[in-house]
């Protein structure tokens, strides 16, 4: 089942009386359970590309489907819903909420998608056992590695289920180790649960890891080997 298709996507940039093209024509699709590397130089657009997939921003042209509902003709409202329901995010940095424990962080986007509060507690309590935080789960971010910090924002970005997972630089601010085990977590859920994962990337070792890789390259996603 495809999850994410992209067609067409097109997206500039004013740049003082020019403009900057950065897709031009995009396509991609993400069936269910499949993980897909990002590999691009810095400025090639991957961050804009995770954008537009995430309906965080809008395209030019083009269209994004996910789970088969094209979404450009959708309102704000109706994109930010569809975006809660099905599409998780995790960056570079985790951007955990320093004054919660690592359970209520995770609890939260559900309570946000209006799951009673101990209910979303107790599935957050279950996903943090599941990924081997359950002992860290009391935990405020402060008081969590830098790689259990990543972990359980991995957690929170895929608490409510979704069918895909956008990821810019997962990884990129831990050392090699530690990002090994970020990256197990990351793959342990899309094998175990179904879930599409597409991940921007400067590491070439992990890329080597996932199902397929692609680059950016004049605006156009281009398969690797
Ligand atoms: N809101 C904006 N207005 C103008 N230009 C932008 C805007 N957002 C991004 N750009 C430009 O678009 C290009 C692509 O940016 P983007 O962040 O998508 O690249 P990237 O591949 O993610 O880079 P990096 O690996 O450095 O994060 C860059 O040249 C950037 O300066």
């Amino acid at each position: 089942m495809t999850v994410l298709e992209l067609s067409g996507v097109a997206r500039h940039y004013r740049e003082g009386d020019g403009r900057l093209d950065i897709l031009i024509g995009a396509d991609l699709t993400l069936a269910a359970g499949e993980t897909v590397a990002l590999i691009a130089p810095s400025g090639a657009g991957k961050s804009t590309l995770l954008h537009i997939a995430g309906l965080l921003e809008r395209a030019d042209d083009g269209e994004v489907l996910i789970a088969g509902l094209a979404t450009s003709d959708m309102s704000d409202n109706e994109r930010t819903s569809l975006r809660r329901s099905t599409i998780g995010f995790v960056y570079q940095f985790h951007h955990l909420l320093p004054e919660f424990t690592a359970l209520e962080n995770v609890a939260l986007p559900q309570a946000i998608n209006g799951l009673d509060r101990r209910e979303a507690e107790r599935r957050a309590a279950e996903l943090l056992d599941y990924l081997r935080l359950g002992a860290r789960a009391r935990h405020l971010p402060s008081q969590l590695s830098g790689g259990e910090q990543q972990r359980v924002a991995i957690a929170r970005a895929v608490a409510n289920a979704p069918h895909v997972l956008l990821a810019d630089e997962p990884t990129g601010n831990l050392d090699p180790r530690t990002a090994e085990h970020v990256f197990a977590t990351l793959m342990t859920l899309a094998r175990n649960t179904g879930l599409a994962a597409l991940v921007a990337t400067h590491n070439l070792d992990l890329a080597a890891q996932m199902d397929r890789r692609v680059t950016l390259s004049d605006g156009r996603l281009v398969e690797l080997a």
